[in-house]
């Protein structure tokens, strides 16, 4: 059975079950598996003709076992998927030559985030139903996030959720889609300060240790594993398609918190012939000046069109730093908290991993003229954040013959400004969500303090 540690190397051993309850390692850590394990190229192809959700059981069996049996995982999966309005679940549209995109917004809140966040809904209701426990999750979002968290646990009998969104800095959609559901167990912050500041808070509640135990925290944001894992089913679904285990498959992917294109790294890991993973950002650019040249070095936040990738510190980058250490907890220790203080530090080497990323920037101005350039050469209209990947990705094609799959994040209508700026479409919502914008909102406003943080969460809910 698959153990789990934390990247901090001070949590011990863990159970795939205590690993999705507890969300971060107490540690402050974020957890692994202290082994991948692997499909061969036979297992793989006979995964071709499986539909998602039974992919997706097949993929996550030995992640889970011990926790979830494959017939059990299956039921879960067919039941997170059941919500998707498109019949492939994730479509790939072929764009043009060896470009292709993969459409991961047919979810119940239009963004990628549904996948794993359905899933991990499911696997939270029938784990807390076996101990007959509650908990409260307590997230960041830059939009995406808290819309998918919110959806997926509204209502929950033993689920509180307490979603953090910078102020002012994500769009009336994204907001609206976390401010306008009615129920007792969701509780909306928005912080005065950045997606940085709400992530830090988040890990400064685990911190409080008395504070984490009275209220049983948990997390759905992608410092859970669960999050991660339930992302790498989809790299495997595209790549079939396209032809491996037979023909290795490179991919573009707009990347903020490093939890999405992390998870293309598992899939590597676990056996899918990987050619290549771009990160993309906007010009909030850590990731892509650290792929570039070795040094990961904090900047100012830049709020962008893209806004759920306006990030600075992403924080899966401590699962893959954990890798660049040669799997050395004690070092990735050191390194981050030398991080937290100083805000900078470089590798000499990116070790076995060098060629598999690499790193490109798309600033707004190339974000719009790539919307409104793919619409007229495609038909296809795509948001902000996919605009990223299809401007970043034209750089970095790899070998002909080898098929470059974009992510598409997030559904258009999200982000109409930008996008109307960049065509003049205004880009329908689904019908579900025609009187969004006139719903009344629920939310709090709170200074960036952690104290005002656990004292709203304490009153809404009171101890778990
Ligand atoms: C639409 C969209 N695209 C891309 C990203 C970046 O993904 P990640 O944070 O996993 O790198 C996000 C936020 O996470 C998002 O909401
Ligand atoms: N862009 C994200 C930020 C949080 O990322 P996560 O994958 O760690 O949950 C968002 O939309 O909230």
């Amino acid at each position: 059975m698959i153990t789990y540690i934390s990247t901090r190397g001070q949590a011990g051993r863990r159970s795939f079950e205590d690993v999705l309850l507890a969300g971060l390692a107490e540690d402050g850590g974020l957890f692994v598996p202290e082994i991948w394990p692997t499909f061969g190229a036979d297992e793989l192809r006979a995964m071709r003709g499986l539909d998602y959700p039974s992919l997706a059981a097949r993929l996550l069996a030995p992640f889970t076992e011990g926790c979830f049996g494959h017939d059990e995982l299956l039921g879960l999966a067919r039941k997170a998927y059941a919500s998707f309005d498109h019949a492939a679940t994730a479509p790939l549209r072929h764009l043009a030559g060896d470009d292709w995109l993969l459409e991961l917004f047919h979810g119940p809140t239009l963004a990628f985030k549904d996948f794993a966040m359905q899933l991990l809904a499911v696997m939270f209701d029938e784990v807390l139903s076996r101990r007959g426990q509650q908990l409260t999750i307590v997230g960041a979002t830059s939009g995406d996030t808290g819309a998918a968290a919110v959806h997926a646990f509204a209502g929950k009998r033993q689920i509180r959720i307490a979603m953090l969104h910078p102020e002012g800095r994500i769009s009336p959609v994204q907001r609206r889609q976390m401010t306008t559901v009615r129920a007792d167990n969701v509780l909306n912050i928005a912080l005065r300060g950045t997606f940085d500041d709400c992530q830090d808070l988040v890990k400064a509640m685990f911190n409080d240790a008395a504070f984490r135990q009275r209220m049983r925290l948990s997390a759905v944001n992608s410092i859970n594993w669960a999050r991660v894992v339930a992302q790498v089913v989809y790299y495997v679904w595209a790549a079939l398609r396209l032809g491996a285990p037979d023909r290795p498959v490179a991919f573009t992917v707009p990347t903020g918190n490093f939890g999405n294109v992390y998870a293309g790294r598992v899939a590597a890991a676990i056996g899918l012939p990987v050619a290549k993973l771009v990160v993309a950002t906007n010009e909030n650019d850590i990731l892509a000046r650290f792929f570039q040249h070795r040094r990961y070095e904090r900047g100012t936040v830049v709020p962008t069109t893209s806004p759920s990738m306006d990030i600075q510190v992403a924080s899966n980058f401590e699962r893959l730093l954990l890798e660049l250490e040669g799997g050395d907890t004690a070092r990735t220790r050191a390194r981050m908290q030398a991080f937290a203080q100083s805000g900078a530090f470089a590798l000499e080497t990116l070790g076995e991993v060098a060629h598999l990323f690499a790193g490109g920037t798309a600033d707004q101005g190339t974000v719009a003229e790539t919307i409104a350039a793919t619409l007229h050469a495609t038909g296809e209209l795509v948001d902000p954040h996919t605009a990223v990947a299809l401007a970043v990705a034209v750089r970095h094609r790899p070998l002909p013959g080898v098929p470059m799959v974009s992510l598409a994040t997030a559904h258009p209508a999200k982000f109409p400004d930008a996008v109307r700026a960049a065509t003049g479409i205004v880009p329908d919502l689904p019908a579900r969500y025609a009187d969004l914008m006139t719903r009344p909102e629920r939310c709090v406003s709170l200074d960036n303090d952690l104290h005002a943080v656990e004292t709203a969460v304490c009153q809404q809910f009171g101890a778990a």
